[in-house]
């Protein structure tokens, strides 16, 4: 694994730093923190700028690639989007790509893309949506498997799909996959109704009759697997009965990362975060900058608030894990007339042995 392999920093010049700080990166997982930093800077008698430096590992495809089987080991996250017909979770997964990145699979959609391909399979298809049917597992999987494979993406929100405890077996059986989690959208039944009657999609089994007949399948067949997924605390429930955007916001908080979460709250009270990428001998990292303005905030407020980010943070990994230390300092003082960070004193440490102090200047 990468995080037990000492990495000897080569020497940082300002194309790197200048790299690192701006490009703008992705958030990777608390789990692969390998550093951390506070340093205090001061200017003058009374101006102090805090940084905190966070250094993650990059794991995925940038390690993947150097090992030549990026495409071999592709790891594919599937969350499934579940929920009654009209409980909205086609809009909600319009949101989610938009804002996460997923690539939107819709189970009815593939099937209705399969009629109108003109498929062996479209007749029997058309029949069973018309009569709120469950379609064969193996047709359906087959589809969202060579939807998945087709696809460059590797994370995936599989919309509408297991409806039934034969889907999820067979689908777990047959790909190997195991949900992430599964995004469950409730709703009542007199809300889902009206919304489907208004749909106008043009779409055969929107019609009162073939409502009903979906929801009593649904109550049978496909909320078995909600309880399921519910039994191995992989549900994450939302309250669908509420307008578009506010069911949103609360999507957006399964989605978004924990450590994302810490700091977006610390951001809202006055401190700026940049992050990038930063490349020692093959293995890419995510350097996080977190910097705090003493004009905003009070200095010991603000360390206290860092101290308080970072062990909230440090909560989330596992230390077992890491070789390396985390230790948190405010160890820099640097005088400088500039009212703006210079230059700024970064210790790269992943090994005990390899304690290798740089100094990087940005504009
Ligand atoms: N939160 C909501 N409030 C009101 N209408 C909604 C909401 N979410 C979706 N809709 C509307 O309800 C209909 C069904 O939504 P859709 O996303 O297609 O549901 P599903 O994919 O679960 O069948 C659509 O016309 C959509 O615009
Ligand atoms: O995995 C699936 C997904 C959909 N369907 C069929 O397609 C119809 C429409 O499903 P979709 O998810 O598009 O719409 P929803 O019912 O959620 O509005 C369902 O009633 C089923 O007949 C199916 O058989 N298997």
């Amino acid at each position: 694994m990468a995080n037990n392999k000492p990495v000897r920093a080569p020497c940082l010049d300002d194309t790197t730093a200048n790299a690192v700080f701006v490009a703008v990166g992705r958030w990777s997982s608390l789990q692969s923190l390998v550093w951390a930093r506070i340093l205090g800077v001061r200017f003058g008698e009374k101006e102090f700028v805090s940084v905190v430096v966070l250094m993650f590992y990059q794991f995925g495809e940038c390690d993947l690639e150097a090992n030549g089987s990026a495409h071999a080991n592709k790891k594919v996250t599937v969350v499934f989007v579940l929920g009654g017909p009209g409980s909205g979770k086609g809009t909600q997964c319009s949101n989610i790509v938009e804002h996460f990145g997923y690539t939107h699979l819709s189970a009815g959609d593939l099937l209705r893309a399969e009629i109108k391909s003109g498929s062996e399979n479209g007749t029997m298809i058309q029949n069973m949506i018309k009569e709120g049917k469950i379609v064969p597992s193996e047709v359906t999987i087959k589809l969202l498997q060579r939807a998945i494979q087709e696809n460059g993406n590797d994370k995936f929100l599989i919309d509408g799909f297991p409806r039934n405890e034969e889907n999820r077996a067979a689908f777990e059986s047959v790909t190997g996959i195991e949900p992430e989690f599964v995004l469950f959208f409730d709703c009542p039944e007199e809300e889902m109704e009206k919304r489907l009657l208004s749909r106008n999609q043009g779409r055969e089994d929107d019609n009162i009759e073939t409502i009903r007949k979906r929801f009593n399948v649904y109550m049978e067949s496909s909320l078995p697997v909600i309880e399921y997924y519910k039994a191995k605390g992989k549900v994450r429930k939302i309250n669908a009965a509420r307008p578009i955007e506010e069911v949103f916001k609360a999507v957006k908080a399964v989605f978004t990362p924990e450590s994302e979460k810490v700091v977006l709250k610390y951001m809202a009270s006055g401190i700026d975060l940049h992050n990038g990428f930063l490349h020692l001998e093959g293995i890419q990292f995510t350097v996080v900058l977190i910097i705090l303005r003493t004009r905003k905030v009070q200095f010991k407020e603000a360390i206290a608030s860092i101290l308080l980010l970072i062990s909230t943070d440090i909560s989330f990994f596992d230390r077992s894990a890491i070789n390396f230390p985390i230790t948190l300092h405010a160890l820099l003082s640097v005088r400088d007339g500039n009212v703006f960070l210079r230059s700024l004193a970064f210790v790269v440490a992943t090994d005990i042995t390899l304690l290798v102090p740089r100094c990087i200047t940005f504009a």
